[in-house]
């Protein structure tokens, strides 16, 4: 688990860790912070798996059909794939918090700068990464999560995977776009530094019935003891004096 990763990842103790804990009273908001632009194709969704970690959707990025621009970025970014991070209970799951307040759950959209040639060059490298991160929160059933959640008995198990076409990232983006933003890292290992975090302030919905769901898929392979997958989020990170910048008031 995350306490052991710096045996075999010394990074995991470095100046730009993610996730961490925002604070809204510290956070400096920035008037030159652009409005983010998403522009995603549904017809670039390809597949959704279960990597062992996480069940991730996975975008055809070879072109640039799904992508991130503005916000604080300053080069054109490729969607390549989101996934979730989730608790084993209703209370907790998030890996980023907001004055310390956990949601159950968070959504990260993986893109990467395209003045890089593929995303695993971009995710060495410092301003290699951008990663859209929405929080999920207990309430009304989500019809767009649902999707999601009707293919998990096809990839229960780790290392199962099955095609998942025609589904628009952008449906799972809160109605307001107001985000904090921070220099950051991958929050597994190899927890590279060449994270742009971009977090959403507004959550989404997700009923507590779809969140048992997610708990239902597994940790563990094919005719492997069952290990129910949940608490896969990294706990916050110290700051190391790092700004995190408003774009809102
Ligand atoms: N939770 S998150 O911060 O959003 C996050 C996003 C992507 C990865 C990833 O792609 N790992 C594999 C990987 C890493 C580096 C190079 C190639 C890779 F496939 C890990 C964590
Ligand atoms: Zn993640």
């Amino acid at each position: 688990g995350p306490d052991k990763w710096a045996d075999s990842f010394p990074i995991a103790n470095g100046p730009r860790q993610s996730p961490i804990d925002i604070v809204p009273g510290e956070a400096s908001y920035d008037p030159a912070l652009k409005p983010l632009v998403l522009k995603y194709d549904p017809s670039t969704c390809l597949e959704i798996l279960n990597n062992g970690h996480s069940f991730q959707v996975t975008f055809l990025d070879d072109i640039d059909s799904s992508t991130l621009q503005d916000g604080p970025i300053l080069f054109n970014h490729r969607l390549k794939q989101f996934h979730f991070h989730w608790g084993a209970s209703d209370d907790h799951g998030s890996e980023h918090t907001v004055a310390r307040t956990k949601y159950p759950a968070e959504l990260h959209l993986v893109h990467w700068n395209t003045k890089y040639a593929n995303f695993g060059e971009a995710a060495s490298q410092p301003d290699g990464l951008a990663v859209v991160g929405v929080f999920l929160k207990i309430g009304e059933k989500n019809p767009n999560l649902q999707k999601l959640i009707d293919a998990f008995d096809s990839i229960k198990t780790k290392g199962s995977q099955c095609s998942f076409a025609d589904f628009n990232p952008e449906t799972l983006l809160p109605g307001c776009l107001d985000y904090w933003t921070y220099e950051g890292s991958l929050t597994t290992p190899p927890l590279l530094e060449s994270v742009t975090w971009i977090v959403c302030k507004e959550p989404i919905s997700v009923s507590s019935e779809q969140m048992a769901k997610f708990r239902s898929l597994l940790f563990s392979g094919e005719g492997e003891t069952e290990c129910c997958m949940v608490d896969n989020y990294r706990p916050p990170q110290p700051l190391k004096g790092r700004t995190v910048r408003a774009s809102f008031k």
